[in-house]
């Protein structure tokens, strides 16, 4: 036999927090929780570190659980506090209006193809740009710019050095793939690629900028973390397609965006490689991978499908030769994403309108 949820968390509910009249449930201080057979744990959050009530709260949680859920129910040892900080007061990127992070749940589905015709086709209707390609992994946005060869120079404003973006097709851009031997990259792995994202995000010389992108790694890593605790992020892309194993690590990027201590709203999602439509049948659609698993995605986590880019040869040839598809933008590709460009200045605009900013977070256990 199990307790139920419901029985614990009743008996939470009578744990009020000192020198309030809210208890700790009607507070989301509990997350987490699980239990199977007697034993019962859960994350009890508090806001700072060094709350004084941590100590005299957990004490209340296991006498109330002992007490109101049953005397032989295994409670101690079994609650994990954890600290949610809130830093306010952004310092880096102050001339940066939105910040958005790109990401996907698996890899090779298109982000870094994504974010750099998003970045053109922002470029293009009037924004100031920057791309920021943090994929550790595979640092393709060099390649992608035709930029492989760029070496961003180094200089000094008010005494600090500062890393000077390169700029292409109206883009600012720092790469890690600038920095390190694309083949090598994958060496760089937790504080080193955590850091190199810090500084191209604290030391480029960014100035103002409407939009900068930024192309994190496949699925959710430290790289992730960085970012949200270094910047307040304004919103989140996921790029996936419609496959279901596809689909089902977007589920998880969703999930780390929107989860508590993180809160970064879901702009949207983009499906890629939605169809295939070869020359010789332009009538026709083949769903190679599946047809329109984003957008029923989208209509159940409740999240903008901010559009659905198809498989097109010219995609991938502007990819490998350096010249974004968004550059052309009388072609069918082009005006696509333009069409993505506008629906994610309205849904930031949107978020903007209908939310606080987002808060830099910082996360200590
Ligand atoms: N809509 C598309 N039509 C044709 N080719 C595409 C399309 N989207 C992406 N590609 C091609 O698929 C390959 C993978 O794309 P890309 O590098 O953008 O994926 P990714 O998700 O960023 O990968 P990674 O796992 O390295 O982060 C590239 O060769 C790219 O040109």
């Amino acid at each position: 036999m199990s307790y139920t949820n419901k029985q614990v968390t009743d008996a939470l509910k009578l744990v009020k927090f000192p020198g309030s009249d809210q208890d700790i449930i009607s507070l989301d201080m509990v997350r987490n929780m699980k239990i199977e057979g007697k034993k019962i744990g859960f994350d009890l959050v508090f806001q700072k570190s060094d709350d004084p009530n941590i100590i005299p709260l957990k004490k209340a949680c296991v006498t109330n659980i002992l007490r109101f859920v049953d005397k032989d129910a295994e409670i101690k040892g079994n609650i994990k506090v954890k600290a949610v900080h809130i830093v306010e007061a952004p310092s880096v990127l102050p001339n940066v209006t939105n910040i958005i992070a790109v990401a996907s749940g698996k890899g090779g589905v298109g982000k870094s193809t994504i974010s750099s015709n998003l970045a053109v086709a922002l470029a293009k209707a009037g924004k100031k740009v920057g791309l920021i390609d943090a994929d550790i992994y595979g640092p393709s946005v060099p390649k992608m710019f035709g930029s492989e060869d760029a070496s961003p120079k180094l200089i000094q404003i008010d005494g600090k050095d500062r890393i000077e973006p390169h700029e292409r097709y109206g883009v600012k851009m720092l790469s890690i793939g600038f920095f390190v031997d694309p083949a090598q990259a994958t060496v760089w792995r937790g504080p080193m690629a955590s850091n190199a994202l810090k500084q191209m995000i604290e030391e480029g010389n960014w100035g103002e900028l409407d939009f900068v992108l930024i192309d994190l790694p496949p699925g959710t890593s430290d790289i992730h973390l960085t970012l949200v605790q270094t910047v307040p992020v304004t919103g989140a892309i996921v790029v996936s397609t419609p496959q279901d194993v596809a689909l089902a690590d977007a589920v998880k990027g969703i999930n780390m965006f929107e989860g508590p201590g993180v809160n970064v709203p879901i702009l949207g999602l983009v499906e890629n490689m939605a169809w295939f439509t070869p020359a010789e049948l332009p009538n026709n659609k083949y769903y190679i991978f599946g047809k329109d698993g984003c957008k029923k995605l989208a209509e159940e986590k409740g999240v903008n499908l901010l559009g659905q880019i198809p498989i097109v040869q010219s995609i991938r040839e502007g990819g490998d030769n350096g010249a974004p598809a968004a550059l052309n933008e009388d072609s069918v590709t082009g005006m696509a994403f333009a069409d993505l460009a506008s629906k994610l200045m309205a849904a930031v605009e949107d978020r903007n309108q209908s939310q606080d900013p987002t808060k830099k977070v910082e996360m200590t256990r």
